[in-house]
């Protein structure tokens, strides 16, 4: 069972070594990876998905419980150990939503309640800004419903402890429902973003700048008031967009921190 999981710094794009020399990430917290266009948070996402050993463009080693993780580890374990939600969708086959969900699950041989398709499409569909319907074909979802689907499916079958997220902020779904369903589950989150209130949601915020990890902020009590504000004003706001969705007129809605 992992318990922490510890960049140790490498070189920026400059050749100049990383001003934070290890970092460690533990259960239960959500680290965001904030920086300019460019300055390397992809590249970061990248060299802990591939769990990197001292080597490739940056020489970053991530450690695993304070080891590197040798060969048999890279070939058996690691992509049950890390879990990455990028822009990309990886279902292909085109077959009625439901109809698939029952497939893979037989598939894979769980047919355990958690991952249950009915359970894993009521769950997407909190986040999903348009509700996917059982029937509707794979290729027929929109952006935001194959992302609202992998998250879910993430949230309640991957037993990765370690969840990779490659900018949601743009994906159509509710971002902050879907940040409070992967960090239920006592796992390490990284989510690479530029959006203030994801930004804020983070326990601590990795910061890079030409393509080093430069500094380490710790969320203040003053960015967690700000935290509640925003919330509320992101609660109010998906209000209004369902209801402008639905073709209705704005009324009733509770606009506190607007
Ligand atoms: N430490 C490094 N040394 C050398 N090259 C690096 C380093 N870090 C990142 N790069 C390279 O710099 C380029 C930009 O990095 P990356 O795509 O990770 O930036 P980003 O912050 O994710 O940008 P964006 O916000 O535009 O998506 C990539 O080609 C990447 O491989």
């Amino acid at each position: 069972m992992l318990k922490k999981l510890e960049i140790l710094g490498g070189y920026d794009k400059h050749g100049g070594k990383e001003s934070v020399k290890s970092l460690v990430l533990e259960k239960g917290n959500i680290y965001t990876i904030v920086g300019k266009t460019g300055s390397g948070k992809t590249q970061l996402i990248e060299d802990i998905e591939s769990l990197n050993n001292g080597e490739g463009i940056t020489k970053r080693t991530i450690l695993i419980d304070g080891v590197i993780p040798d060969d048999s580890f890279h070939q058996g374990y690691r992509s049950q150990f890390i879990a990455h939600l990028s822009q990309n969708m990886n279902y292909i086959l085109d077959m009625p939503v439901v109809e698939f969900l029952k497939l893979r699950n037989s598939l894979q041989g769980h047919n355990n309640l958690e991952g249950s398709p009915d359970k894993l499409l009521a769950t997407a569909n909190m986040l999903a800004g348009e509700e996917i319907q059982p029937f509707q074909l794979l290729t027929r979802l929109s952006g935001g419903q194959s992302r609202a689907l992998m998250i879910a499916d993430v949230a309640l079958n991957s037993k990765a402890p370690v969840i990779l997220i490659d900018e949601v902020e743009n994906a159509g779904i509710d971002r902050i429902k879907a940040m409070s369903l992967l960090i239920g589950q006592e796992k390490i989150v990284l989510v690479v973003t530029h959006d203030p209130l994801l930004a804020l949601y983070g326990n601590k915020r990795i910061v890079l700048k030409h393509g080093g990890i430069c500094h380490i902020i710790e969320r203040t009590n003053e960015e967690k008031l700000l935290l509640n504000k925003l919330t509320n004003t992101h609660d109010a706001m998906e209000t209004m967009r369902k209801l402008i969705r639905n073709g209705e007129s704005i009324k009733g809605v509770n606009y506190i921190g607007i």
